[in-house]
């Protein structure tokens, strides 16, 4: 099996999967009694037809009495209007739990995929996700409605109509059942098969999400190294294995739903064969006959249904079987039972012998320490690779340390509330994410309190304001998701707006004045300058000539921090940073 492929193993009999189904209906109680009573009622209105036929043949029709017949007529259609009134509000009913059921589950795989770490999503890719929140929730939409009860309501009705056959004629009844071992057979090895094409086709649409999500966003690559025929030539090529396995499932169902119609014509002509001879010898009533064609007719339908069933009910396991255990994934980076409250803080920043490692024994930060009192600006400069993103990754507890501990206002963070510790935080970074949203709500970020005059105020105080009245629909224009119809110094412009409505206490400013004009590069500098002030803040630039306010300065080697102090200091010690300043400077002068 493939990294793509899903388990589909047979799943009818894992009842506790089973039970937890059944448990989303809960809710929903009165709503699925009514539709099983219902459905068990269309069921016996349909079992009427034909022995009303044969009452009106056998009792009415011979005789010649036809007050009978019109009253049976009447009876007939009545017991038609009321399946037709029955089935219509089993179907609404059950369409209705089936929905509600959907929405239930969607919005808790939804809340429960924003609990995970960054450890989790660095795990899984997003298109697997997307599958579990919508493709597999499908499934067991489609299990619930036209799975579950309706196997029942069929097995219900074959049952019904083999009862009704044995009492009509029972000799008749045991000549048909010479087909049911060939029906048997045919119904078997089609699910089988359907069910291999059935679990292949839902590998390919997992990675057929996978893929697409990774190109849509990955587009300006695809774009940029000329991938496009790369790129389409493995979609193509997933998309074919999938039309192939349809094609396949196609062709199954092709084969078997007619092979249903030719043993219900064989057992039709074995009644004619068995049941007219003995009609000619007067040994069964032409009204009997009737009815027992009508009977053997009705009970090939459910069959060639019920296949098709137990394969929707073996995929709706599977995929009910990973959305649980999607839901079941811990949530591993818990808030602590009883959080300590972290009312408005100081900013006091501390890292005490910090260890961490994104896996294993690997260690990205090796016994990192230091500390920032509140209001004091830091900046952390090193080459790449040496781990100062991981040092704001972990301080905004993205991810847990392993070693030491970190402190915000004496407080760790391994006690402290998360939430309330993210809600005083701020992180600018270099690639910004806007939502499809306009520019009014992409600052203020659903934080009502703030009025659109505030926000004009915020983004005139970082240079936001310019920009965004010049737009033809000024703070309601619009953003395209991931915000592409800005340039990316207005994008980073935008988030210095978004990070000052938010009025942090320790603001973390990651890469953010790379890649920008130099006009662009001195209003986002002169902005810096005024969202730090006052506030305790971490800056990470390469370009050191940006760095000339901070008080402070860590210098980090392979996830060591290799000297710690102000600027003065370390220029005096002569060390790492005096000749990385030295070199770009020297760079900046030019040959
Ligand atoms: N999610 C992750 N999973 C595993 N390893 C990671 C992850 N993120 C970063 N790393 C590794 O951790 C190390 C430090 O990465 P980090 O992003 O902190 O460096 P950085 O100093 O910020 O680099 P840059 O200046 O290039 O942004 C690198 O070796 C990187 O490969």
């Amino acid at each position: 099996m493939n990294e793509w492929e899903e388990t589909l193993e047979d799943r009818y009999y894992d009842w506790p999967l089973f039970t937890r189904i059944l448990r989303y209906l809960r809710p929903y109680g009165k709503l699925v009694v009514l539709s099983v009573f219902l459905l068990l009622a269309v069921s016996l209105l349909n079992l009427a037809g034909p022995y009303l036929t044969k009452i009106a043949i056998d009792d009415h029709i011979k005789v010649g009495d036809y007050a009978g017949l019109d009253r049976i007529a009447l009876i007939y259609i009545v017991v038609l209007v009321t399946a037709f009134v029955c089935q219509f509000f089993q179907y609404y009913t059950i369409q209705f739990i089936g929905q509600r059921v959907m929405y239930d589950l969607r919005t808790q795989v939804f809340g429960h995929l924003h609990k995970m770490s960054f450890k989790f999503f660095d795990r899984n890719p997003i298109g697997k996700m997307i599958t579990r929140t919508v493709n597999d929730i499908e499934v067991l939409n489609e299990m619930l409605t036209s799975g579950l009860i309706l196997v029942f309501s069929d097995l219900f009705t074959l049952v019904g109509i083999f009862f009704m056959l044995a009492y009509l004629d029972w000799r008749l009844m045991l000549v048909v059942c010479a087909v049911f071992p060939f029906l048997y057979l045919a119904t078997n090895a089609y699910r089988t098969r359907a069910r291999d094409a059935l679990r292949k086709n839902r590998a390919h649409v997992t990675k057929l999400n996978t893929l697409l999500e990774e190109n849509l966003s990955g587009m300006n690559t695809v774009q940029m190294f000329n991938q496009e025929d790369n790129r389409y030539r493995e979609f193509t090529g997933v998309s074919r294995s999938k039309l192939s396995e349809d094609l396949r499932s196609l062709f199954y169902n092709s084969v078997y739903l007619p092979s249903i119609d030719v043993f219900s014509a064989i057992g039709m002509g074995l009644v004619i064969w068995y049941g007219g001879g003995r009609f000619v010898q007067n040994e069964v009533e032409l009204g009997v006959l009737v009815a027992f064609m009508q009977y053997l007719h009705k009970f090939f339908e459910p069959i060639r249904d019920l296949a098709e069933k137990f394969n929707i009910i073996q995929t709706a396991m599977a995929s009910s079987e990973r959305i649980f255990e999607l839901l079941d994934t811990p949530e591993d980076m818990q808030n602590p039972a009883q959080p300590k409250p972290l009312p408005k803080i100081e900013g006091r920043v501390e890292f005490e012998n910090v260890w961490f490692a994104y896996k294993n024994e690997d260690y990205v930060l090796q016994d990192v320490s230091f500390a920032l009192e509140p209001g004091e600006s830091l900046a952390i400069v090193g080459a790449t690779g040496s781990g100062k993103t991981t040092i704001v990754n972990t301080l905004y507890r993205f991810y847990d340390i392993q070693k030491g501990a970190i402190r915000v206002d004496g407080a760790s963070l391994a006690e402290v509330d998360k939430y309330a510790l993210r809600s005083q935080m701020a992180l600018v970074q270099q690639d910004v994410f806007l939502f499809a949203r306009n520019i009014l709500e992409n600052i203020r970020l659903g934080n009502t309190d703030l009025g659109v005059e505030e926000i004009e105020s915020i983004a005139h105080a970082v240079n936001s304001h310019h920009f965004i009245e010049n737009l033809p629909h000024k703070y309601e224009q619009p953003l395209m998701e991931g915000g592409n119809s800005l340039s990316l110094g207005q994008k980073q412009l935008l988030s210095f707006a978004r990070a000052l409505a938010f009025n942090p206490r320790i603001l973390i400013l990651d890469e953010a004045t790379s890649n920008v004009d130099t006009e662009t590069e001195k209003k986002i500098q002169d902005a810096m300058q005024k969202l730090i002030r006052g506030r305790t803040s971490i800056i990470i630039a390469h370009r050191l000539s940006t760095l000339q306010h901070v008080d402070k300065v860590l210098v980090l080697r392979h996830g060591r921090v290799v000297e710690f102090g102000t600027r003065q200091e370390l220029i005096k010690q002569r060390g790492t940073y005096y000749n990385l300043l030295k070199l770009q400077s020297d760079l900046t002068k030019g040959p």
